[in-house]
C-alpha cells in the first residue's frame, strides 16, 4: 500500500512523522518483543530525532540501525550516526547494545559492508542470502533522486545478493542498505522537504520515470510505503500519479 501525504510545511511534516512513528512503535510492541528501525541521514530528519528525544518510549525494546552511512569516523561532522546520537540517542537512556551503527573503521568500505551484513544476519537470525524484515525504514531523498546511498547510475543499484553494499557519491564511498533489504521492510517512510526535490519527485511518480536515474523510484516495499512531503516538495504532484 502506497500513501502520499503533503503537509503544509517542514514542521508539520516532522510532527506528522513523529506521531506515526510513536504510534507504530506502540502498536508493534503490543504484538512483538522488539521494534527495529533504520534511520536516515541528511538534514531533513534531524528535527524528527530531536522530537523523538522528548518522547517517553520503551527504549529497551527499540533497536536502532542506519540505512546508510558516510565513510567517515563516528565522530566526524558528516557522520549520520553522530547526527542521530546528538539529536536523539545520546539525549535519552538507550541501552548501548540496542544501537547498531554501520562500522567505518577498517579502511576498506567493502570489508565494513561485509561486517555489517553479518551483524544484521546475526541480529535478525537469518541465513546468508535471506533478507530480514525491518519494522520501519526511514529514508530521505536527495534532489538527484538518490535515497539511502543509492545514487543515480551507480553499481550499488544492481546489488541484490547482500543486505549492505558500498555506495558511490561522486567517487566517495558510502555504506548503504541494498534495495532487497529496503524492500523487505514492513514499512518504509520517506521524509522529503523543499522545492529543490520537486523535479525528482515528478519523475519518480511519473509512469515513465527511470529508476536508474531516480533511485528512490525503485523503493517498493512488501509492506507500507509512506511518502511524507512538505508543500515545497509535493505541490505539483498530480493525485493520479501513484
Ligand atoms: O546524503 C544523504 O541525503 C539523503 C537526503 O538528505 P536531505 O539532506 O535532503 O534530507 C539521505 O536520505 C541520506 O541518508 C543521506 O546520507
Amino acid at each position: 500500500m502506497t500513501q502520499i501525504q503533503v503537509l503544509t510545511d517542514k514542521p508539520a511534516l516532522i510532527t506528522h512523522a513523529l506521531d506515526l512513528i510513536v504510534d507504530k512503535i506502540h502498536t508493534t510492541l503490543e504484538q512483538q518483543a522488539q521494534f527495529t528501525i533504520a534511520l536516515a541521514g541528511g538534514s531533513t530528519p534531524k528535527p524528527l530525532y530531536e522530537a523523538l528525544a522528548q518522547k517517553s518510549l520503551p527504549l529497551e525494546k527499540i533497536h536502532i540501525f542506519w540505512g546508510d552511512e558516510r565513510y567517515v569516523a563516528a565522530d566526524h561532522p558528516d557522520s549520520n550516526q553522530l547526527m542521530a546520537r546528538q539529536a536523539w540517542l545520546d539525549q535519552v537512556k538507550f541501552p548501548t547494545v540496542n544501537i547498531h551503527p554501520m562500522p567505518t573503521g577498517s579502511n576498506d568500505p567493502s570489508v565494513d559492508a561485509k561486517t555489517h551484513n553479518q551483524e544484521l544476519e546475526e541480529f535478525f537470525g537469518v541465513k546468508a542470502g535471506e533478507f530480514p524484515t525491518f519494522d520501519l525504514i526511514l529514508l530521505g531523498m536527495g534532489d538527484d533522486g538518490h535515497t539511502a546511498s543509492l545514487f543515480p547510475q551507480t553499481e550499488a543499484l544492481t546489488v541484490s545478493d547482500r543486505l549492505v553494499t558500498v555506495g558511490n557519491k561522486d567517487g566517495e564511498p558510502r555504506l548503504t542498505f541494498t534495495y532487497p533489504l529496503i524492500n523487505n521492510a514492513r514499512c518504509v517512510m520517506f521524509l522529503v522537504a523543499g522545492d529543490n526535490k520537486r523535479p525528482a519527485l515528478r519523475s519518480i511518480f511519473s509512469p515513465n520515470g527511470d529508476e536508474r536515474l531516480y533511485p528512490a523510484k525503485a523503493v517498493k516495499p512488501q509492506g507500507e510505503l509512506l511518502w511524507l512531503l512538505d508543500k515545497g516538495a509535493g505541490a505539483e504532484l498530480p493525485k493520479n500519479w501513484v
